[in-house]
């Protein structure tokens, strides 16, 4: 059984856990589109997914003080979904576009495998995996331009002299890290217990820095819709031996689902 955010004993905390997970399926994965801060739905498939993560949560034990997502949907109808199950849906959510996906930039709106026929895989590569290099910027001229800059989940940041037309990962973290610093850090450190509903990106931003791992090791990490992870951290928030990315699946499931993100940018065979 999950123990509680916090173990302790007269000396003080011994080590913090928390759970993060990223959203279940989405429309727009579904159909293999790059789609960073457009709001797409969960698909049925994606729904369903978070129910059962729901359900494994529930079956290990854990309990949740406090969660946060991004402003996106899919995030938030994730965590919704595993709130339900857990028979936890009054906690307090915050929601903060700082936990949104990375911004896609020029390419959202686009499918990956086609991306990879028109610029190859190793360009689509770069684009997705890459520490520091960005895709190209949304223009006025992508159909999705208008929808993000003035959809109405944008209303309290960022600023829109601020508002990103692209994201690398390293621009991600940027603004990412400020909301882990300042929230989820003091929370975790108070023992609260908390579930975090995110993205790919936005959370491979925060195993890059919870775990340190080098800008080539990030680059071969991707994470799995809908299937829930842990950290168990010490004192210091680095995670203790065998506390990094704890998967709730079993291994077979989690790698299956982890080449199936990886092969969304490799052409058809
Ligand atoms: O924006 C997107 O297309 C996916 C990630 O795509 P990849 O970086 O895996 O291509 O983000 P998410 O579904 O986690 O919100």
């Amino acid at each position: 059984m999950a123990s509680k955010g916090k173990t302790s004993c007269c000396c003080g905390p011994k080590s913090y856990q928390i759970v993060m997970v990223r959203h279940g399926e989405s429309e727009w994965n579904q159909k293999n589109l790059f789609c960073g801060w457009f709001n797409a739905d969960l698909s049925d498939r994606g729904r369903q997914e978070a129910v059962t993560a729901g359900k494994a949560l529930k079956n290990a034990g854990h309990r949740f003080d406090l969660a946060y997502t991004s402003v996106l949907q899919r995030a938030n109808k994730t965590l919704d979904g595993i709130l339900q199950e857990l028979n936890q849906t009054g906690i307090p959510i915050e929601k903060t576009w700082r936990l949104n996906e990375r911004h896609y930039g020029g390419l959202t709106g686009l499918n990956k495998v086609d991306t990879v026929a028109k610029y190859g895989e190793e360009q689509v590569a770069i684009w997705r995996r890459s520490f520091d290099v960005p895709p190209p910027p949304i223009t006025p001229d992508n159909p999705y331009y208008d929808v993000i800059l003035n959809d109405p989940i944008y209303k309290d940041g960022p600023p829109k002299n601020e508002f990103p037309l692209f994201e690398s990962l390293e621009l991600t973290i940027k603004r990412t890290l400020p909301f882990w610093n300042d929230k989820v850090v003091p929370q975790l450190k108070a023992g609260k217990k908390i579930l975090i509903a995110a993205h790919g990106n936005s959370l491979r931003g925060i195993v890059k820095h919870l775990d340190q791992m080098n800008n080539d090791e990030i680059m071969k990490l991707n994470l799995p819709t809908g299937i829930p992870f842990m950290y168990t951290l010490d004192k210091e928030l680095k995670p203790v031996p065998g506390g990094s990315l704890q998967f709730l699946g079993d291994p077979e499931t989690v790698k299956k689902a982890m080449d199936e993100v990886a092969n969304q940018g490799k052409a058809k065979k």
